[in-house]
Order: structure tokens, then C-alpha cells, then sequence
């Protein structure tokens, strides 16, 4: 160990490099900082603990940190210069960590979201094309389950008063199945109506396969998701936690897309044609993505493994962010009425009017409060990399933290995104306020580095336009249907609370009383 640090050093000189400052070990033989983390992460408090313990113990000014925990280190950075060198200017010295592929791939399989190298290269090109094509905008899809969310609201929520006001509802349950109903259909063209059981289609038998489970899908998932998100956390001690639930959620997650696949492989280019058939909806030329794929590769587990990937990274986080605006909205009626009118004013009160090009351009205040949503909530609070050969972060290093710092082959990164958007320095006295007028010309906006909820650089989210226009038609659809909303969180002003398993999503939930518009 001695004789690596020597090395190191040596290595860090030659350079130009000095070290950055190093916070003390915790704890039990070290694993003071893992337990703290595990523990803010329980209480809801995981993406604020990294700005509390670098802010209290390091100050406001430091912004790269090496962190040693047990018997290895990681690094931290919330400096948007070394985050931008890292996924853009510098990436081909970068990869995402083994932690993270290796956890994620006995449930979503080998797929643009999950691999590295030359695999996550090839994933890439094929999977990009897709989000090029604007027909993945389609708004009469989401639209066909944004009214089973109307129903879902009624029947969660006590019949409406007579004034109008709906009891308290938890919107973010909601969200989720709306998202996972979406997803589905988008991806493989029947959706799991998660919302409406009652509206599954009866479907063709495949000989020698069971039926989807399209009832327990999103259970699998959610649960393959919490062991995936604990195992990536100990990911040194992974061998500690038992594997056989994790295979039952896993297997269950394969048999679901890999029944798809089968009816895609045997209906060739008539699939299209047979859920026309068997569901009643959308036409022989609609986009689904299952079938683009086909049309690609006939690697049953690949497109098994590739369909998964865009699905676990396109619902939760979707549904996370809209319950996110909700939430602040709930809390700034200001925002909810301006917000309203603008809708209103550029759509009327139907979705008739709605178009994917006027939803994008024609409501700057919406894609400021969307902006400012991600902000103060980012979906995912927390990225990583490793470095693959020895390298060079631009900054960290030195008494000021402005000199380079020399980063080992094989270190890891951790991209607190979150701690980004909390730095005072960059954001203004006004950091932890919801102020989407900031993102307003002349309103201290940013567009670099210090702000990428969508990812920066090579592996930049591929659904962001998606997530968006999604995001916005579902806010827009409620705006045109209730008038008021009001935060019903007990107590109302209760601090911001996160639930982390990948995507972060409210802590204490979204819970609102809506008032629908009496004609
Ligand atoms: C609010 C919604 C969303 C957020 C906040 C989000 C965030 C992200 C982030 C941060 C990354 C980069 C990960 C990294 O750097 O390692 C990413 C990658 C990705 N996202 Fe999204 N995403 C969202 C929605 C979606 C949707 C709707 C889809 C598809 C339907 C999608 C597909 C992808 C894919 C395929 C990648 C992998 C890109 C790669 O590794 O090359 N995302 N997303």
C-alpha cells in the first residue's frame, strides 16, 4: 500500500498535480461514513448529508474531497469544471463503475443504461436513433392514460364537495402507474394499465410461455431496484447480502419482456397489425419501440436486455419528476396560478389544442418550473465514474482547490448533483427557494455543468426531450382540469424529504387537495 502511494506521488509530481484535502476516517474501522450515509439515506436525508458533512467538517469553499471509508477511498467533486472533464471534455479516460454495472445487470440485462466500453458503444448507436424520431412524442398515448389518472384521482380521494375541493390524495402513487402504463405501451405496445386493470386486452397464447405478469411487473422492479440500490452502496461487501429474492424479482423482470420478444420474433412485421388487433388501439404504422428494434437486431436477448434498460430509465424517474412539480406547486400558488393561466392561454381547456411543438416552445414558464423542479429536487441526486487509465481532474488539488489533482486508474468518482445545485456561490443567497423565475433571461440562469439532471457528455439521457414533453402534457391536463391546489402535508411546512432507489422521488409523498374548475 505503501509502496502504491509512493508511486502515486510520483506519478502526481510529474504532472504538475497536488492532492486534494482529505476528510478524517469515521468510526469503527472506518465505516463510520458508510453507516452515516446508510442512515441519512433511511432518514430521507442522503443528497443533504453530502453538503452538510463537506460543508461542516471541510467549509463552504472546498469542493472536491477524498473520502476514505474502511480500506478504500472515493472521491467527491461538486465542482462543475472537473464534473464537465469527467462526462465531456475528458471522457474517454472515464467509464461508469463496475459497482454500477455489475448491480444493475442481473436485473435489466447488458443494455445502453447498465454496460461499459466498447458494449455500451454499441448499445448506444443502436438505442439513439430512436429518440431522434418525433413520433416517441406521442401525445395521444400519453393522453389515453392521462384519464385513467383523472378516474385514479376520484377514486383516491373522497367524492368531491360540493365546493369543489377533492380530499387529501397522494398524487405520487398516481404518477407512478401512469408512467408505468405509458412506458409499457410505449415499449412493447400493450400497456400494463396498472391504472385500469380492467382495460388489459386478452392476449394471444405463445406456446411453452406463461403470460405476462402484467400485475406484479412494477413489484418486481421496485423490489430489484432497492436490492440493486443497497448492493451498489456496499458494493466492496455485496457478498453479505443474500441473493434469492433478488433472482425471483430478476427472473420475473426477464420472463415479462422476453414474452414480448417472443410475439415480436414470431409476428415479424405484422406485430404492429396483431396489437392493433388484440387491443383495438393505434394504427399498423404507430411507433413502438420494441419493434424499431426488431427491425435491428433479432438477438432475442438483446432486445430483452435493451427494452428493459429504456424501461427502468424511463418511468420512476418520469413519475418522480412530475410529482416533484406538484409538490413545489403545491407550496406556491403564485407559480400554480401563473403557470395556469399561461397554460390556458396557449391550449384553452381541452387537449384538442395541445401539440408537441407549442408544449415545447410556446410555455418558457414551464420549462422554468420544470427547470427549477430538477433543481431543488434532482431526479437523480447522485452520479459516478471511474477512471479507466491513470489520469488528471482540472481542479481539487491545493490549499485553494484550484490546481489539478492526479486521479489513479480505477479510482472512483462520486458527481453529487445534487450539492451542485445547492452551491451559494453559483445559485445566490436564494439557493434553497423555488424560484423558477431564476430561469428567466437575466435571472442568473445556468446551462453548464453545474446543472445536468439529464447527464452531461457522452452518456447524456436520451428521453430528456421525452421525460419533458411527457412531464409537461401531464401538467398541463391537470391545470386544465383543477384550479387550485393545496399542499395538505402534515405538517405543511415540514423540511424536504427523499426516498432514494435510483431516481429520487418525495420522502413524504405528494399530498395535495385539488379544486376542479366549476363550470
Ligand atoms: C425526469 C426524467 C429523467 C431524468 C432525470 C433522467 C436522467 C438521466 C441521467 C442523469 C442520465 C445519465 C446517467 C449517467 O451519466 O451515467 C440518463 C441516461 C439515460 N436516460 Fe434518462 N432520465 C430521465 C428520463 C428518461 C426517459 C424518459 C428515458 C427513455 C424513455 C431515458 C433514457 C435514458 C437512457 C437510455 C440513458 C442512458 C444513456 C447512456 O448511458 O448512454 N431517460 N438519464
Amino acid at each position: 500500500k505503501r509502496l502504491l502511494a509512493e508511486e502515486h506521488d510520483l506519478k502526481a509530481t510529474s504532472r504538475k498535480c497536488s492532492p486534494a484535502p482529505r476528510m478524517a476516517k469515521k468510526g469503527f474501522l472506518g465505516f463510520g461514513r458508510l453507516i452515516e450515509s446508510v442512515k441519512a439515506t433511511n432518514e430521507g436525508k442522503g443528497p443533504q448529508y453530502v453538503v452538510s458533512s463537506i460543508n461542516s467538517e471541510m467549509g463552504h469553499d472546498v469542493h472536491t474531497v477524498i473520502v476514505p471509508i474502511a480500506d478504500y477511498e472515493l472521491i467527491t467533486t461538486r465542482d462543475p469544471v472537473n464534473v464537465q472533464a469527467m462526462l465531456a471534455t475528458n471522457s474517454s479516460d472515464w467509464d461508469v463503475g463496475e459497482a454500477r454495472t455489475a448491480s444493475w445487470q442481473p436485473l435489466f440485462g447488458d443494455g445502453v443504461f447498465t454496460s461499459r466500453g466498447e458494449e455500451w458503444k454499441h448499445s448506444r448507436a443502436l438505442v439513439r436513433p430512436q429518440f431522434t424520431k418525433d413520433q416517441i412524442n406521442d401525445l395521444d398515448l400519453i393522453e389515453r392514460h392521462v384519464k385513467p389518472l383523472f378516474d385514479a384521482i376520484d377514486r383516491n380521494s373522497l367524492p368531491t364537495n360540493e365546493d369543489g375541493w377533492t380530499s387529501v390524495v397522494d398524487l405520487q402513487p398516481l404518477f407512478y402507474n401512469m408512467t408505468m402504463d405509458i412506458t409499457t405501451e410505449l415499449i412493447y405496445g400493450y400497456s400494463v394499465h396498472s391504472q385500469n386493470p380492467d382495460s388489459r386486452s386478452v392476449l394471444p397464447t405463445l406456446p411453452g410461455l406463461a403470460p405476462p405478469d402484467r400485475a406484479n411487473i412494477g413489484i418486481h422492479m421496485d423490489a430489484g431496484k432497492a436490492w440493486i440500490e443497497t448492493r451498489g452502496a456496499l458494493w466492496k461487501y455485496r457478498w453479505l447480502l443474500p441473493t434469492k429474492q433478488f433472482n425471483k424479482h430478476c427472473a420475473a423482470v426477464h420472463a415479462y419482456a422476453e414474452w414480448f420478444v417472443q410475439l415480436r420474433l414470431k409476428r415479424g412485421d405484422k406485430y404492429l397489425e396483431g396489437i392493433r388487433q388484440d387491443t383495438g388501439q393505434g394504427s399498423s404504422s404507430r411507433y413502438i419501440l420494441l419493434d424499431e428494434l426488431a427491425k435491428l437486431t433479432q438477438d432475442p436477448v438483446e432486445l430483452r436486455s435493451q427494452t428493459l434498460n429504456i424501461l427502468t430509465a424511463g418511468r420512476d424517474t418520469t413519475a418522480a419528476l412530475i410529482g416533484w412539480i406538484f409538490y413545489f406547486l403545491a407550496r406556491h400558488p403564485r407559480v400554480f396560478n401563473k403557470l395556469r393561466d399561461d397554460c390556458l392561454r396557449e391550449f384553452g381547456e381541452s387537449p384538442e389544442n395541445i401539440e408537441f411543438k407549442s408544449l415545447r416552445d410556446n410555455i418558457p414558464y414551464m420549462t422554468s418550473v420544470i427547470n427549477e423542479a430538477l433543481r431543488m429536487a434532482p431526479v437523480i441526486p447522485l452520479n459516478e465514474r471511474v477512471a479507466i487509465r491513470d489520469t488528471v481532474l482540472p481542479r481539487g488539488g491545493g490549499l485553494n482547490g484550484d490546481e489539478p489533482m492526479f486521479v489513479p486508474q480505477g479510482q472512483q468518482v462520486l458527481i453529487p448533483t445534487y450539492a451542485m445545485t445547492r452551491r451559494e456561490d453559483l445559485w445566490g443567497a436564494d439557493v434553497e427557494e423555488f424560484k423558477p423565475e431564476r430561469w428567466e433571461e437575466g435571472g442568473g440562469r445556468k446551462h453548464g455543468f453545474e446543472f445536468i439532471p439529464f447527464g452531461g457528455g457522452v452518456r447524456q439521457c436520451l428521453g430528456q426531450q421525452f421525460a419533458r414533453t411527457k412531464a409537461a402534457y401531464v401538467v398541463v391536463r391537470l391545470l386544465q382540469k383543477y384550479d387550485r391546489i393545496e399542499n395538505a402535508e402534515d405538517p405543511a411546512d415540514a423540511p424536504l424529504k427523499f426516498h432514494h432507489t435510483i431516481e429520487n422521488r418525495s420522502g413524504s409523498g405528494v399530498q395535495v387537495r385539488l379544486h376542479e374548475v366549476q363550470c
